[in-house]
């Protein structure tokens, strides 16, 4: 069965009544997409993110998918402590244990995916912006999700190692067929790597390609 997420007449407000940040939004993300969702702070992209995860319930309306796991890969971590004692190893065998998954192989076989085997016993504080995302992604990995959600996974990733995580994005949607939503603010590497762009402004979205996206929104905002 393809994967699909798709919103109906999905309103959302942390009161639980109007105004909505999500006023009435529908959609249908499929099978094999690389979706960036834009918009300015505070226009309630995190809060989508989070009714697909199903950390939050719609006010009114449905989101649903038929996803079979979802890999996550959060914005911010709680191992930005360089004193924090847990090195990468251990951080993602708590993870493998957490999923059931038997086999300790299957830390070393994301490791390697993301080319970071080399840093298997460092602490995950003592690890740069770059490196520790890249840990992220292999952790959501782990589980062979079908569907991959990231928040904003260039906050606090310098420039070259921005490229390269983008780089294996794009690889791993187009390769390996894993669906990709992304919370984005670099509006350059949506445009260059998405195949959709989802663009909330005022509770409502609107789905095109990058190319119109270019042509017809920022020409707006110029
Ligand atoms: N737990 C919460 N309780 C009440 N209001 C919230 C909560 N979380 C977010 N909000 C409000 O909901 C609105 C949408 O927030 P959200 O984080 O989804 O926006 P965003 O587009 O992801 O913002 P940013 O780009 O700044 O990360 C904002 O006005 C925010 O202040």
């Amino acid at each position: 069965m393809f994967l699909t997420i798709q919103a109906k007449g999905l309103y959302f407000s942390y009161t639980v009544s109007a105004p909505y940040i999500l006023d009435g939004i529908d959609f249908e993300i499929k099978d094999g997409d690389y979706i960036s969702i834009l918009g300015e702070n505070g226009c309630g992209k995190s809060t989508l993110m989070k009714l697909i995860l199903k950390l939050l319930k719609p006010t009114k309306g449905t989101i649903v998918t038929n996803a079979d796991h979802i890999g996550y890969v959060p914005q911010k971590n709680d191992f930005s402590n360089a004193n924090f004692p847990i090195t990468v190893y251990e951080m993602l065998n708590a993870y493998r244990r957490l999923l059931k998954i038997k086999n300790k192989e299957a830390i070393l076989e994301v490791l390697d995916r993301v080319g970071m085997n080399p840093f298997m016993d460092s602490l995950m504080g003592t690890l740069s912006g770059g490196q520790c995302q890249k840990i992220f992604i292999a952790r959501a990995l782990m589980g062979k999700p079908d569907l991959l959600i990231l928040d904003e996974p260039s906050t606090g990733v310098d420039i070259g190692s921005q490229k390269e995580v983008y780089r294996f994005l794009k690889e791993i949607n187009k390769k390996n067929g894993i669906t990709i939503v992304s919370v984005e603010h670099n509006l350059d590497a949506a445009i260059s790597n998405s195949t959709l762009i989802y663009h909330l402004s005022g509770g409502k979205g609107h789905l095109c390609t990058p190319e119109k996206y270019t042509a017809e929104f920022l020409k707006n905002e110029q």
